[in-house]
Formats: structure tokens, C-alpha cells, sequence
């Protein structure tokens, strides 16, 4: 404690001295306890009034206004906040390549034009109907939870004169957002994900880029079945035995959309709550997978029974992902965000699935992915051997009318016979022909 006796002029006998140290530091108390109350009062009531007025001091000294765009998608902006920071940041690649003295290079999916971005902390300006704005790319530590741990997030800064506000937060902006999403939903690398699990919860991993060459002009099936399927992306049961193409199918599908693919292994969940934070996760442009969706339940269901024989909790039990679980969370994931999500379901036996998940509403579309009809067999011809036309066309007709033959296996085998030579087409399909033939003679035999 400091010793304030020097200070005090006059010097009494060491009672009275006592007594008045007493005495002073009362006073001191008190009148600390007063002031503490005076600071309370004074705060609750003109606290808010002054800081009002010293804000709009600040802004009417300063004509600037700025907003901020978070590549965070996991705040209370959401996935949205990840599209929004995405498309900004390929918008002002083509005007950034002029301007800032640095700039690093992102990931896209043609190495020959790769998207340009400014580096940390620099910035360039751009003009829009003769208004100036200016952008920045900044950083800020965010503290993170346990499930993701801390790390920087990146922002984008837009400052603007104030009196241009109803232009750049119109038109402006509308205008950077349709022109990013356009660019990157042509040149965007895509990205693999996939599911993992750490003691503190569910996660997802990114896998590799998304390097497959699959599209809907390639994909050996009915061109109306196609093209029903391509006006009307949502959520789509996928079925078919195996080699009938639903995983191509899945490929083209992101290639068409420029969407990420987010591989859902339902086994490696270890609870709802586990699937809903994953569900919760996966942002907005991106492909939900499940494959092979009916081993999923019943591994789901095994599981349960070992763990009744484990004699384990009823709590433990509940806690595993459940088929019903699986619903609710895709249920609430789509109905909270109408558009840029899809998702896909694949199985060899959709007569194995639960009813819950087969309702009307549930799968947007059930898609059977056949064996090998003649316009695939026509799509696979052109695709491998390009070939649209020829004198045998109509005898694999015929053959693939009678027999049961994946597109797998018809592409095997135009494959095996690519690569010797540019006239192997016709001896390629009198191949398949004797292929066909040979099944047609088994199946026929087992009947
Ligand atoms: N409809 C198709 N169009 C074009 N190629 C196909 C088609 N079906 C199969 N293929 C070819 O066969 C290979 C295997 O097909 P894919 O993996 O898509 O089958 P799948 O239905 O997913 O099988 P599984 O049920 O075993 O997972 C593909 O890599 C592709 O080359
Ligand atoms: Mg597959």
C-alpha cells in the first residue's frame, strides 16, 4: 500500500496519528464507493447517448463507408458468406492482374488460365458507373471451437464513399456477385471431400481435385431421360447394378453444376448429432454423395444389434446415426436452403431401402440406370471408337435387346481394342458382337 503519512502537514502523537489514518482511509473508501456509483449511474444513462453521439461525429468527419465479406462459412452468415467471399474474390481477378504488385495464383481447373487473386493485404480499386470503390483483402484471427481449432480468415474490405451507398450496395454488388459466379463456375478446379472422425466430432477432409472427365454429352443413356434429369437437379436416388453408370453419372453431374463433391461414408458417422454438424457443413454449390445407401442402413442396423449383444447403454444405441436421423438432417439442410445443394443417393438394390427414405418427396427423382440399351451403346460408340454409324449398328440392336450387358462392360470392351490402330472400329464391335452373343447364349441357358 502506499504511505501517505508525508503528505499530511501536520504530525499529531502516534494516537492520534492512528486515529486519523483511520479516518483518512474511510474517507478514501467512501469516497471510492461513491464514485464507483456515480461511474454506474452515469454510464447506464448517458453511456449509450454519448457513444451515439461519438460515432456520428466519426462517420460525419468520415465520408467513407466500408463493408466486410468473411470467407468463413461456419459464422452466422453460413455458406452463404463462403459464396459471396468466392465470387468476390474471382471478380476482381481479372481487374487485380493490372493493379496490385502482388498476387498469388488459386487452384482452377485449366492450368492455362488461372485465376489471379490479390495477395494478403493488398488491394485494387475498381470503377462502376463512374463511382471509385476500392477492395482489400485482409486477414483476422478467429478463436475457432474445438472442432476446428483457431486459424485466420480472410476477408474482403469494400470501401466506398458514403454517397455512392445506393449504388455500390444495389447495383454494384449484384453486379461483382453475377459476374464472379459466372467465371467461377466455368474455370473453378473441383474439389473431393470426405468424411472423418477425431474424438471431437465429425468432420469433412478434403480427398483431391475432383478430376473426372464425365459429362452428359458422354454419358451412355436416353437422350429424354437426360435431359429430364439435367432441367431438374435436386435430390435423386440413383439405382442400377453394378458397371450401369451411377458414379459416372455423379461425375457429370458436378461437372455440370461446377459443384465440389462431398462423399458421405454413413459408416464412419458416429452419431446424429455427429451427421447433423457434418450436414450443417457442407456449403452451398456442392454435391452431397451417399453410395450404395442400402449397405449403409444395414450396417447402421448390424450395428446396432452388436451393440445390444455388447450389452451396451440404450444411450449408446441411440446415438448412432439412424437411417431416420439421416432424414431429418437432409430434411432440414434442404428445406433452410432452397438451391445450391444437391444431393445424390446410389444403390444396386433399391428394393432393399427403407420406405422412409423411397416417400414421395423425399427423392426428389428415382433414376434407374439400365444395362446397355442401343442409344448408349451408340453414345459409348462415339465416345471410344468414334463411331456413329455403321453396317453392324443394326445386328448389336438386336443382340442388346436380348441380353443383359452393363455399359462398363461394352466400354470394356471397346477399350481393350483401342489404341491398335486407327481402322480397329469395325473388328472392335464384331468383338462386342461376339461378347453379346456368348451372353446372350448363357442367359438363355440359365432360363
Ligand atoms: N452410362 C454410362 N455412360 C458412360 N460410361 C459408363 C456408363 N456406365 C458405365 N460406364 C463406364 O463404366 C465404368 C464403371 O461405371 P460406374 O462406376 O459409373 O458404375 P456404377 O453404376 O457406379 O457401379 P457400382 O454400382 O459398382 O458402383 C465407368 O468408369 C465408365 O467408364
Ligand atoms: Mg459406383
Amino acid at each position: 500500500m502506499v504511505n501517505l503519512l508525508p503528505f499530511m502537514g501536520h504530525q499529531g502523537s502516534p494516537g492520534q496519528q492512528g486515529m486519523s489514518q483511520i479516518g483518512l482511509g474511510m474517507a478514501i473508501a467512501a469516497s471510492m464507493v461513491v464514485l464507483s456509483m456515480f461511474q454506474q449511474f452515469f454510464f447506464n444513462h448517458f453511456g449509450g447517448y454519448l457513444e451515439r453521439c461519438l460515432r456520428k461525429l466519426v462517420s460525419s468527419m468520415d465520408p467513407y463507408v466500408q463493408i466486410r465479406f468473411s470467407e468463413d462459412s461456419t459464422d452466422s452468415g453460413g455458406p452463404k458468406n463462403y459464396e459471396a467471399y468466392a465470387a468476390i474474390e474471382t471478380y476482381l481477378s481479372s481487374k487485380c492482374s493490372a493493379q496490385a504488385p502482388r498476387l498469388k495464383a488459386n487452384s482452377v481447373r485449366d492450368i492455362n488460365a488461372p485465376v489471379l487473386c490479390v495477395d494478403d493485404g493488398e488491394g485494387v480499386s475498381d470503377e462502376f458507373d463512374g463511382v471509385t470503390v476500392w477492395w482489400h483483402l485482409g486477414k483476422e484471427k478467429d478463436q475457432g471451437d474445438v472442432y476446428r481449432g483457431s486459424r485466420n480468415n480472410r476477408y474482403y474490405a469494400l470501401t466506398f464513399q458514403k454517397r455512392n451507398r445506393k449504388v455500390v450496395v444495389g447495383e454494384y454488388l449484384r453486379h461483382v456477385m453475377e459476374e464472379g459466379k459466372a467465371v467461377s463456375a466455368s474455370n473453378r478446379q473441383l474439389k473431393l471431400y470426405s468424411n472423418s472422425s477425431s474424438e471431437h466430432g465429425a468432420y469433412w477432409d478434403y480427398i483431391m481435385d475432383f478430376d473426372h472427365p464425365a459429362n452428359f454429352e458422354t454419358l451412355a443413356m436416353e437422350k429424354e431421360k437426360k435431359e429430364d434429369i439435367i432441367d431438374d437437379l435436386i435430390r435423386y436416388l440413383l439405382y442400377g447394378p453394378p458397371g450401369t453408370g451411377k458414379s459416372t453419372m455423379i461425375a457429370a453431374m458436378a461437372n455440370l453444376l461446377s459443384y465440389d463433391v462431398y462423399d458421405l461414408e454413413l459408416t464412419a458417422v458416429r452419431s446424429n448429432a455427429a451427421l447433423k454438424r457434418l450436414l450443417n457443413r457442407t456449403p452451398c454449390n456442392s454435391m452431397l454423395v451417399i453410395e450404395d445407401v442400402d449397405c449403409s442402413s444395414k450396417i447402421t442396423n448390424q450395428r446396432e444389434k452388436n451393440d445390444k449383444d455388447d450389452g451396451k447403454t440404450v444411450k449408446n444405441i441411440l446415438e448412432k446415426v439412424t437411417l431416420s436421423g439421416l432424414l431429418n438432417c437432409v430434411d432440414g439442410l434442404f428445406s433452410a436452403n432452397e438451391g445450391g445443394r444437391l444431393m445424390v443417393f446410389t444403390t444396386n438394390h433399391k428394393e432393399a431401402l427403407d420406405s422412409a427414405l423411397l416417400r414421395r418427396g423425399r427423392m426428389d427423382k428415382h433414376v434407374e440406370m439400365t444395362y446397355c440399351g442401343f442409344e448408349a451403346f451408340r453414345t459409348l460408340a462415339k465416345n471410344y471408337l468414334g463411331i456413329e454409324h455403321h453396317a453392324l449398328f443394326g445386328k448389336i440392336e438386336a443382340l442388346l435387346n436380348e441380353s443383359s450387358i452393363t455399359p462398363a462392360d461394352v466400354a470394356e470392351s471397346l477399350i481393350a481394342r483401342r489404341g491398335k490402330g486407327e481402322d480397329c472400329g469395325e473388328e472392335c464391335l464384331k468383338k462386342l458382337i461376339e461378347a453379346l452373343e456368348k451372353k446372350g447364349a448363357r442367359e438363355n441357358g440359365r432360363m
